[in-house]
């Protein structure tokens, strides 16, 4: 067995991830020292000639002083405000501490809609490789004061995995509070760190039900899923402690490396594909599936028979079949409510009855994926 992970040492491009419960003292507040050591490992990574996009948790942690607040809060109003007032800490505390190393930072907010919608998405790639091209180190946060529940991704694991992906990353590691995936829970007996993970199967029977810290809000189950997502897409990851970064980024033995399973440079589609979460289901007519399968079209109202689930436009939705059978994934145009009042409806009638706005596919050719 080989000492260096060559998969993450000889990555060129990398992002890492840094979860709330890393960058917090006991108190639960934000760790100006945790911020300044990761600070420090990513600049050397980056003197080595390699890109780092850093992915940070942190902003409802650095909000609790300044609002007062003596915990994380509970509703989604109050949390919006603290994140917004703890945003600008906690990236004010990351400038300094890149400053001391002569590195400049850009931060970066993104809401679950900008890695779906297609216009949006490209728009962050374009940002992101500009950013790179100038040397400037990416700060990423969900954008958490406009992010309803709605659309919000609420962890930032699998924020970091699309962001690996609209990157076009080599390796993705995240960094957290535990070092690795277990068979069970730390603490539990008998829990044995992971080493390596090579497919999906070989991770059924492990236990990652149990909840993660305080602060942090995904645990295990969201780092699984972003190892998936990135995985399936031809990108590596280490799940690894933060105080273990130096080494993980180095390729040394530490945490848990996925291997990359997938094949490099997939798109958003591929995502869509393997791991997204449908919000949804757009049931379409016969001759509607054919075209679909075909990948002859788009996916227009007057092809659908039936609308269901709660989806917003923008959001993953399953294209059924009148058999039942899904056909394709797609990111739907428009919201579920839309959806049922344009569907059987042709583009012609919908101009008519709805106005132009209305008068465009359900799910745009280049939105979807047939399964
Ligand atoms: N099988 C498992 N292996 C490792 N950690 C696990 C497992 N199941 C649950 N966990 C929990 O997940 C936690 C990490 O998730 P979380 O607190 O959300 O971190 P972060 O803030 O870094 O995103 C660990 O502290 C651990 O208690
Ligand atoms: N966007 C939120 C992060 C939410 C969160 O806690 O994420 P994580 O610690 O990665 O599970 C914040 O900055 O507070």
């Amino acid at each position: 067995m080989s000492e260096v992970r060559e998969s993450i040492a000889q990555a060129r491009r990398v992002v890492v991830k840094i979860g709330s419960s890393s960058l917090t003292g006991a108190d639960g507040r934000l760790s100006g020292a945790a911020v300044r050591r990761l600070a420090d490992v990513i600049a050397g990574v980056r003197a080595e000639g390699r890109q780092v996009v850093l992915v940070t948790s942190g902003a409802i942690a650095a909000g609790l002083s300044p609002m007062g607040l003596p915990t994380r809060p509970k509703d989604l109003a109050t949390a919006q405000a603290t994140a917004s007032v703890g945003q600008g800490v906690l990236v004010a505390a990351y400038s300094a501490a890149f400053e001391d190393h002569g590195v400049t930072v850009g931060q970066v907010l993104l809401t679950a809609v900008d890695m779906a919608r297609r216009s949006h998405y490209n728009n962050a790639q374009r940002a992101f490789n500009r950013l790179l091209d100038l040397g400037v180190l990416p700060i990423v946060n969900e954008n958490d004061a406009v992010a309803t529940d709605e659309i919000r991704f609420g962890d930032n694991d699998r924020l970091a995995a699309l962001v690996a992906t609209v990157v076009h990353a080599d390796a993705l590691v995240l960094l957290t509070d535990v070092d690795g995936l277990y068979t069970a829970a730390p603490g539990t007996e008998g829990a044995e760190r992971i080493d390596e993970v090579h497919s999906p199967d070989e991770i059924g029977g492990v236990d990652v039900s149990k909840r993660g810290s305080a602060l942090g809000t995904g645990g295990m189950i969201t780092k699984l899923e972003a190892a998936s997502i990135a995985t399936t897409s031809g990108i590596s990851v280490v799940l690894a402690s933060a105080p273990s970064a130096a080494d993980a980024l180095a390729g040394r033995r530490v945490g848990t490396l996925f291997h990359a399973t997938g094949k490099r440079d997939t798109t958003r589609l591929q995502w869509l594909a393997h791991a997204a979460r449908t919000r949804g289901t757009i049931v379409v007519d016969a001759g509607a599936a054919r075209a679909l399968r075909g990948r002859r079209a788009s996916l227009l109202a007057a092809g659908v028979t039936d609308v269901r689930g709660a989806f917003e436009a923008g959001e993953p939705v399953d294209l059924i079949g009148p058999d039942g059978t899904v056909v394709a994934r797609g990111f739907a145009g428009f919201s579920a409510d839309e959806a049922v009042t344009m569907k059987g409806l042709s583009t012609d009638v919908l101009r008519d009855r709805l106005g132009e706005h209305f008068a465009h596919e359900l799910v745009h050719i280049d939105d979807l994926v047939v399964m």
